[in-house]
């Protein structure tokens, strides 16, 4: 299944978690403890200022969010994933959607796993990630309606080439947010998101080791980047903010 169905977490459904109706079907119970769904003050005007600005200036901006999510919501989405990756949830990601789906080891070569946002880790992250969306739109007018997410992750040996999150003009992914979940990752682990002038696609502008707590930001359509090679098994995280209300007909 190849078409996230993310539906922007409602106040009811929250309270529905949060009461302790929601499940932790996939989440290690124990790494649970501390996770608290509400996320009211992670997000605060001053950062959002700070990611705006960054957007709009450069296309892309990378921030360390270990403390402002919180370790322990931190260690139960690094769980869960783990968790994901040793069963058979994991599926290899392709490039384009639906019929349009290819798989072509060459271009890509991680596994993905959609979020459904109801476990207590996702259903916190989604709230976080509902405040970014309000937030630029707020800022920056972007006209974000929805966002989609999924883990990901990567054995040794897995890449991720050059490439863009969304074509022009199709409006439909906007801004893609990556989020790293690997403790005490070393330079020689790899691995790291290299990112790409806008201007011109040859020169490097950044390089993100995918250590847990950092967070990438940049826009869609006009951020070229790569995964290069890891050395070990590397876990992540992607959301993408859209600008359709509704995934496009194919
Ligand atoms: O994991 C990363 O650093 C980036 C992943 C990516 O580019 C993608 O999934 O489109
Ligand atoms: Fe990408």
């Amino acid at each position: 299944m190849d078409q996230p169905v993310v539906i922007p977490l409602t106040a009811p459904r929250l309270n529905q978690i949060n009461s302790g109706q929601g499940i932790d079907a996939v989440a290690n119970g124990a790494c649970l403890a501390g996770v608290d769904a509400g996320v009211i003050g992670r997000v605060d005007s001053q950062w959002l200022e700070t990611i705006a600005d960054g957007l709009s200036e450069h296309g892309w901006i990378t921030l360390d969010v270990q403390e402002r999510l919180g370790r322990p919501l931190m260690a139960a989405l690094a769980s869960e994933v783990a968790l994901l990756d040793r069963s058979d949830a994991m599926k290899s990601a392709g490039i384009g959607r639906g019929s349009d789906l290819m798989r072509d080891r060459s271009v890509r070569r991680d596994k993905i796993a959609w979020l459904q946002g109801i476990t207590a880790p996702q259903a916190a992250l989604f709230e976080f990630f509902e405040e970014i969306r309000s937030g630029l739109n707020r800022r920056l007018f972007l006209g974000l309606k929805r966002f989609e997410s999924h883990y990901a992750t990567y054995q040794p040996g897995d890449f991720y080439k050059k490439h863009v999150d969304s074509f022009h003009g199709r409006a439909s992914r906007v801004v893609s947010l990556v989020l790293y979940l690997n403790d005490g990752w070393r330079a020689e682990d790899g691995g790291e998101l290299r990112v790409f002038n806008r201007e011109s696609d040859s020169e490097i502008c950044g390089l993100v080791r995918p250590e847990a707590g950092r967070l990438a930001l940049f826009l869609s359509e006009e951020i070229p980047h790569e995964v290069l090679p890891a050395n070990r098994t590397r876990y992540s995280l992607a959301c993408w903010f859209r600008q359709d209300e509704v995934p496009l007909p194919l």
